[in-house]
């Protein structure tokens, strides 16, 4: 089972929201959606569920199209969170699993086991409204995917939550993984991203700007991080025509060169000088990719 969105274009008026992308998640893949705000994320993920129509361009969900209203292959956390607050957390749940044509006995139960791996067991019977954010978005997370969904959407599921939280929804988007469920997500904090997807897509103004598996972006992209340290003063290094940014640390420089070339040029330059205690050429980190790649669309 594959998702495919294949060409995809998404207009509002006269602004074009997403432009042309094109995307293929196999079964079982934990796959990222990164972009600066209003870069098209939300609207992409509308149009893989069937809430928005596609002004062109097609999405299917192994081979089908898929229609939120109408399945239960699909689970959606989306960015804009909404529960009943005067309903009970228990109540809230039959509800919504009820909608996914769940029993109301495999509910309770699988909503029990969800509360107990969440560590909210006393939750169950309080309404939603006296509940912290973080432990609302728990609870919306359950009400995504306590019906087993095939297919898993989640729109910024990490964000406000606390470093512990934010482990314990890792550890369990993880669990659900492993249980052969296909999962797209958002988000803005990098270094989620980095820990939990194989592929990504970034999106700038609606348009891909960086697409692929992780590991080979990151390998290929033209930016290396050097840190160095040696016995003499390093300073010179900020002249240098392969260096392209220059920091001080407490144990040395950091430089950027474009390409393992140049890091290996300024290595000789350096053994010609004297001794090198440390030279360790780094991957760009994702943070570094996004901010080279989406820029300034990063504080619009
Ligand atoms: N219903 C709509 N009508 C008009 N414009 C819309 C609508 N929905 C989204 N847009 C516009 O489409 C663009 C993409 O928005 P979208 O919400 O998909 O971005 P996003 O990447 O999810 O952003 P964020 O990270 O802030 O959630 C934005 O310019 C937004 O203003």
């Amino acid at each position: 089972m594959t998702l495919i969105i294949d060409n995809v274009e998404k207009q509002f008026g006269n602004h074009t929201a997403v432009n042309g992308i094109s995307v293929s998640v196999e079964k079982g893949q934990m796959f990222g959606m990164l972009g600066a705000n209003g870069a098209g994320k939300t609207t992409t993920f509308r149009m893989i569920i069937g809430l928005l129509e596609p002004s062109n361009g097609t999405v299917t969900w192994n081979g089908q199209k898929l229609s939120y209203k109408y399945t239960n292959l699909i689970g959606y956390l989306p960015e804009e969170r909404g529960l009943y607050p005067k309903l009970t957390v228990r109540d809230q749940l039959i509800y919504l699993g009820k909608l996914k044509g769940m029993k109301k006995n495999v509910i309770i139960d699988e909503m029990r086991l969800w509360l107990e791996r969440f560590k909210v067991t006393e939750y169950e019977t309080k309404k939603v409204e006296e509940l912290s954010k973080g432990n609302q978005q728990k609870i919306q997370f359950i009400a995504a995917v306590l019906h087993k969904p095939e297919l898993l959407i989640l729109d910024e599921p990490f964000s406000g939550l606390d470093p512990v939280n934010s482990d314990m929804l890792k550890a369990a988007v993880r669990h659900i993984q492993d249980q052969g469920t296909t999962i797209v997500f958002s988000s803005h904090q990098m270094n989620n991203v980095e820990e939990m997807c194989e592929d990504i897509i970034m999106l700038k103004r609606g348009k891909a700007v960086l697409q692929g598996n992780l590991t080979e972006i990151k390998r290929g992209y033209g930016i290396k991080t050097v840190s160095i340290s040696a016995d003499y003063d390093l300073s010179f290094l900020k002249e240098q025509n392969q260096v392209t940014q220059y920091t001080e640390t407490k144990n040395g420089v950091k430089i950027q060169v474009e390409n393992e070339d140049a890091a290996k040029e300024i290595f000789s330059i350096l053994a010609d000088k004297g001794f090198v205690r440390k030279f360790e050429v780094e991957e760009p980190s994702l943070h570094d990719i996004f901010i080279d790649k989406v820029g300034g669309d990063a504080n619009e």
